[in-house]
């Protein structure tokens, strides 16, 4: 049964679903929807359905009289979901493509482009499932393996896979498979990414090897199904003997016989059809990755900021990007393979091809960076600028990236929290508006930042200011609010300085309390669309996150975007 014949199996499988799955709408736009329930449901539905279609399938009779027909069918079934898992866990990472899409707005629905935010979840989604379909997989193959074994026939040899009666059977690439997937699925948990980044992305390399083995694997044939149905039904009363042979020895026998012997064929492997396309689409998408970023940025300054923060502007021919982008980082004198992803804090303009990202020292890779990048007896030195006319390291960039970001410009009224570092995305909002507000569709913009420090604040005051400044020079106090607070009280300053002023008075103590914020910003914008973005711990965004979802008053509808580099 041909991939394609498959489509059908799956097809009406998924049509009950888009009635079963949670879909949050308004305004007939999908808002919200639950990723995860829906992978859930499309794999327990296809795999229910490819089970009854395998079971009724009369070209494979045959085989189910020789063997426990279940088990064929669940391995059969699970294939059919692996296959379709094993196409679909490549597309969401084609990042290239997935920012394209978003940039070009060829998807013109925010609804549906907010469903590039889930990539991430969807690949992760694919890949658990991969897991637990395999596991089936195995389990079944494992009881077909005994069946083939122990009831070898005598009438139909082409079907057996054992040579003989008894024999053990090899399942070598499934095996590796097995324990490649094992790893992969280990190494891939959240805190081993936490705690070991590279752990995790040197095993899940080894996806590589997985699609190798998988489309060796298929080569085996091992399943047959008849081929000639019609001049030998299944059921005859003969096992495998023609007329022509059974009429000398039995003449008185008028029963109706076959025609001809039953005929059997290995199934075509299926797998390559369906891995193929995504394989080689991915496989496009890395040697362009690879090519773009070939080239190291020159870097053109390093800053040192206040709680461990460094800033990095850099230059690289024909880099373009937009405020909400990511890049993902590579110095070969740190790691030869590891790439880390960062927000860009500064996009290159028309006039000015400068772009920047701030990092924030905190592992292994970051502390090797910084010494590379800031002498050892300049790394205590204040917030100015320092301008080194030295040899820095090699830096390479992969990117850039799309965010969830990106679409802070497209609701009339939007909300940015940031909690710490991950105040960076919105740092390239800001500075676009700076440069330029009235371009956008954005009318208001409510932007809270939390930090443990009061010197964290420090390392975007001055666009902050300057911004604060401009909206009211143009008359438009009421499109820029922003909100700075110091969760850690204990030995707290003010901002000194004469320029940071305006801050001071939006400086408040401890954390912000959510829901009289939300009421606040209802009552301000009723009966509007809120586009709530939240880059920072996972406390911030799960608390903004039940927010929106809950009902509001004043009708105004808060949409979540959380972001995550995706
Ligand atoms: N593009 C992206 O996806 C980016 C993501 N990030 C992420 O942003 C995070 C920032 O890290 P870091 O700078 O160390 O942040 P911190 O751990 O320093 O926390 C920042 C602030 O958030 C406050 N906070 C934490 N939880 C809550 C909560 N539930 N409600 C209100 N306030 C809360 C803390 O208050 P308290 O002191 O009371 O704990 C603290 O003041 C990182 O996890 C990083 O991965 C960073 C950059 C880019
Ligand atoms: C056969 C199964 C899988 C395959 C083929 C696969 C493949 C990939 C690929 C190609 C990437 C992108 C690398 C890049 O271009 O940057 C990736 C990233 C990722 N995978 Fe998988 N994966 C599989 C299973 C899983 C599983 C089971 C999980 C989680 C439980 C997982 C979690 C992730 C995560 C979190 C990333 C993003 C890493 C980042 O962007 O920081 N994957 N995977």
């Amino acid at each position: 049964m041909h991939c394609v014949s498959l489509l059908p199996i799956l097809t009406p499988s998924l049509i009950p679903i888009s009635n079963t799955v949670r879909i949050y709408e308004y305004n007939n736009e999908i808002i919200g929807i639950n990723i995860k329930s829906i992978v859930r449901k499309i794999h327990l539905l296809a795999f229910l359905k490819c089970i009854s279609v395998y079971i009724q399938k009369m070209d494979c009779s045959f085989t189910h009289d020789l063997k426990s027909s279940l088990g064929l069918c669940i391995s059969r079934a699970s294939a059919a979901v692996l296959n379709l898992n094993c196409s679909l866990v490549l597309l969401p990472m084609c990042r290239s493509l997935l920012t394209f899409v978003r940039g070009t707005h060829t998807v013109s629905s925010r609804g549906t482009r907010r469903l590039l935010d889930k990539s991430k979840t969807f690949h992760v989604a694919c890949g658990i499932a991969i897991c637990i379909f395999s596991v089936v997989h195995v389990s079944a193959h494992l009881v077909n393996v005994v069946n083939f074994s122990t009831s070898y026939s005598d009438d139909f040899p082409a079907l057996n896979l054992a040579r003989y009666k008894g024999e053990v059977l090899p399942g070598v690439t499934g095996v590796l498979l097995v324990l490649i997937l094992f790893l992969m699925f280990m190494s891939s948990s959240y805190c081993v990414r936490m705690s070991n980044y590279e752990i995790f992305w040197y095993t899940h390399n080894l996806f590589i090897v997985f699609y190798i083995i998988l489309l060796v694997h298929m080569v085996g044939g091992a399943l047959k199904y008849q081929t000639n149905m019609e001049a030998h039904p299944p059921g005859c009363l003969r096992a495998n003997q023609s007329s022509a042979r059974r009429q000398d020895e039995n003449q008185d026998q008028d029963e109706n016989r076959c025609s001809e012997d039953a005929h059997f064929q290995s199934h075509y492997p299926q797998t390559w059809l369906w891995v193929s396309g995504p394989l080689c689409l991915y496989c496009v998408e890395r040697f362009y990755r690879y090519i773009r970023s070939g080239d190291p940025v020159t870097i053109v300054t390093v800053m040192k900021h206040p709680c461990d923060v460094i800033e990095l502007r850099m230059v690289k021919k024909n880099f373009k990007a937009r405020p909400g982008q990511y890049v993902v980082l590579n110095c070969p004198d740190v790691s030869t393979f590891e790439n880390h992803p960062f927000t860009l804090t500064l996009c290159p303009t028309e006039n000015k091809k400068t772009f920047g990202i701030h990092l924030r020292v905190v592992g292994d890779w970051t502390e090797r960076l910084m010494q590379l990048l800031l002498p050892q007896s300049r790394v205590d030195m204040e917030i100015l600028p320092i301008f080194q006319q030295r040899r820095y390291p090699k830096l390479y960039i992969d990117g850039p990236f799309g965010s969830p970001s990106e679409e802070v410009f497209n609701y009339d009224v939007s909300l940015c929290v940031a909690g710490g570092i991950g105040v960076t995305p919105f740092a390239c909002v800001l500075q676009a508006l700076l440069n330029d507000w009235t371009g956008f569709r954005l009318q208001r913009l409510y932007f809270v930042w939390v930090c443990r420090e009061l010197q964290s604040f420090y390392w975007f005051a001055d666009l902050i200011c300057a911004l604060h400044h401009k909206f009211w020079q143009e008359n438009r106090p009421d499109y820029f609010n922003p909100k700075l607070y110091v969760s850690q009280a204990e030995n707290l300053q003010t901002m000194y300085e004469e320029k940071y002023h305006q801050l001071t008075s939006r400086l408040l103590i401890g954390r912000p309390k959510w829901k009289l914020l939300f009421d606040e910003i209802g009552k301000a914008n009723k009966q509007k669309r809120v586009g709530v973005f939240c880059c920072g711990p996972k406390g911030i965004s799960r608390t903004l996150h039940r927010l929106c979802n809950s009902s509001t008053s004043w009708g105004t509808t808060f949409e979540f975007n959380k972001e995550s580099f995706s």
